[in-house]
């Protein structure tokens, strides 16, 4: 076997925490190489680093190893920090073939992370995880840029048991997030089970075992998806819109299918109808040796997939990260403006009439923070992609119900005049770059009003009450009568009309007293003396009576329906029995 001409190089993302060592792993990747001297030099591109097959295998000191691969290399994106890269689309699903998910060792899993790990098992990604920083593990002996195996078996036993501890609880957590996982070299079956894989970006220990477990990912599960066709019209993804000093607006691609050419037409995807421009210049970064040039860039005529370019061209502005881009020509054109449009549609309409507004940085995050609200069946009502802007917030104060005068935005910012518009409204802004968390803040923050708001209407309505007179407690017999009472259930206060166990009006209370003292409100368990205006005992009233708060229609209406789960167990209990003494004469009484 040797590299297929028809298979392109994979595309790889690495994701990770902050800190936990993206950077490093790719100055890694990337500067072993450059160490490794004339033979398959890597090559830098826009936004990625490709490492040839070459290379990789001069790595590992066995060139035998090369005639077992058929991919050309790896294609890694290489512009940490950037989140959205889990969310990156392709026509085929995620732009990323394989995935890298790094963690540091001693710290465990992030929740960006997690997330992370949720998106390639949506989108069925072969990944590794890279358990970094080994060499920070109390004992270890670091040999530079040695496999694992190897350095890992000139550990103490010590040493050794402590990282497989780690490892252990890196896989407990992975299990408790659906994977399968295990020490790389213990996996027989890759399908089934996740590598996870030790290294040390410092030290180098490990590198090469990264790299070749993503060969073999690639040449196992990914063949179909890496044919494609030199001479095809080239399709990509923005990865980022970028302003460049001189040359304005422009796009950093990734190019997964067919060749672009300078002077190509292209489409591109934006916030309101496709953009529809010419390539004025294809560009790639200087060579390292070239650095002193004045230029940062240097004009290329044509690339190939898969490749990392940046493309100069008119009117770009408004040009959407994660969108599509697509060569087309005088044939093409109009249906690939069609689908384009329709495959940012289609994230931006699924929406509810009422709703909440989000925004987010990529169409494909965007499209991952809907699917999650989905499911919380929290309702959007518009969802796009870019910073908060002033508009955002003028249309979202236009919304009556306080719960949707709310904006969510992952992985955005808020413009500045945005925000001084935001000090003079009632919108409520809610930004993270953690989608749970957002969900998670955005629900606690609901919950919180909700309770406000129940406990305002629960300060002005009546609450229902239900007590009995106690026997040999009558103190007055009328104007008013006074009686000791018993609170059954819920509250009694000084001045409600109170009913007997028929629902018939039988007086108001005028005043309660406990211990001598007067008091504006009765709870359950309480024995009091009460006034009542209106009866007379003997007549309307006995002792040993219950008796009810009458609590008016509408009251009733808004505990049941508004505010029945804030309401204690002797309440509910008081105000079903009030109802069904009221629906006794009247089924729909307060329905
Ligand atoms: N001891 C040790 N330190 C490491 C290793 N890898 C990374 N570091 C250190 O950890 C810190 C963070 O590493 P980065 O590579 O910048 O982390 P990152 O994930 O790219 O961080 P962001 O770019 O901020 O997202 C730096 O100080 C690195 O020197 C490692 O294997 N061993």
């Amino acid at each position: 076997m040797a590299v297929n001409e028809n298979l392109r190089t994979p595309i790889v993302s690495v994701m990770g925490h902050v800190d936990h060592g993206k950077t490093s792993l790719l100055d890694r990747i990337r500067g072993s190489a450059v160490a490794d001297g004339e033979a398959g030099a890597i090559t830098q591109h826009i936004g990625a680093t490709e490492v040839p097959i070459d290379n990789i295998v001069n790595k590992c000191g066995d060139p035998s190893l090369k005639d077992k691969f058929i991919v050309p290399g790896l294609l890694f994106i290489d512009t940490p920090g950037h989140h959205a890269f889990t969310s990156l689309r392709s026509r085929g699903g995620a732009l990323a073939d394989l995935a890298i998910v790094i963690v540091d060792v001693n710290e465990g899993f992030m929740p960006q992370t997690i997330e992370s790990l949720h998106i390639l098992k949506r989108f069925k990604t072969p990944f590794v995880v890279v358990a970094n920083k080994i060499d920070r593990i109390h004992g270890w002996e670091a040999n530079k840029n040695l496999p694992f195996l190897a350095t890992y078996n000139k550990q103490s036993e010590r040493v050794k048991s402590d990282l497989d501890n780690k490892l252990y609880e890196l896989i407990g957590e992975l299990y408790n997030i659906g994977f399968n996982s295990e020490r790389y070299d213990r996996v027989n079956d890759f399908q089934r089970n996740i590598g996870v894989i030790p290294i040390s970006a410092a030290t180098g220990e490990g590198i090469a075992d990264v790299l070749m477990i993503l060969l073999g990912l690639a040449q196992r599960f990914l063949e179909g998806n890496l044919h494609y066709d030199a001479t095809a019209p080239g399709t990509g993804t923005v990865l980022e819109v970028k302003e460049e000093k001189g040359l304005g607006t422009t796009l950093d691609i990734i190019l997964y299918d067919g060749t672009i050419k300078k002077g190509d037409t292209i489409v591109v995807g934006s916030l309101g109808d496709p953009i529809q421009t010419k390539i004025r210049a294809l560009l790639k970064p200087r060579p390292l040796s070239e650095i002193k040039a004045e230029e940062k860039f240097q004009q290329v005529s044509e690339v190939t997939a898969a490749v990392g370019v940046k493309i100069s061209a008119p009117n770009l502005e408004g040009a959407l990260a994660g969108s599509p881009v697509r060569v087309v020509s005088t044939d093409t054109i109009d249906a690939i403006t069609e689908e384009i449009k329709s495959e940012i549609a289609d994230v931006q309409i699924d929406t509810d009439t009422i709703g909440i507004t989000i925004k987010a940085d990529t169409i494909g995050s965007l499209e991952a923070l809907v699917n999650e609200l989905k499911k919380e069946d929290i309702p959007i009502r518009k969802a796009n992609v870019g910073d908060v802007s002033n508009r955002d917030i003028v249309e979202v104060t236009a919304i009556e119900d306080p719960f949707f005068s709310v904006i969510v935005g992952f992985n955005v910012k808020i413009l500045p005049d945005a925000k001084e518009k935001l000090q003079s409204t009632d919108v409520k802004l809610f930004l993270n770059d953690v989608i749970y968390r957002l969900i998670d803040d955005y629900k606690d923050w609901v919950k919180k009003q909700k309770e406000l708001a129940e406990k305002e209407i629960s300060d002005t309505i009546t609450k229902p009450g239900r007590f009995q007179i106690m026997p040999d407690c009558t103190f007055r017999q009328s104007k008013p009568a006074v009686v000791g009472v018993k609170i059954i259930a819920g509250v009694v206060k000084t001045g409600v009309d109170i009913t007997n166990a028929d629902g018939e009006v039988v007086g108001k209370v005028k005043g309660l007293q406990m211990r001598g003292e007067n008091i504006s409100e009765a709870k359950i368990g309480m024995e009091v003396a009460m006034g009542i205006e209106g009866p007379t005992v003997g007549r309307q009233i006995k002792e040993e009576d219950t008796l009810f708060v009458n609590v008016p229609e509408r009251h009733a209406k808004k505990m049941e329906h508004e505010i029945y789960d804030s309401m204690t167990a002797d309440e509910l209990e008081a105000l079903d029995a009030f109802l069904a003494i009221k629906r006794r004469g009247n089924p729909f009484w307060a329905k």
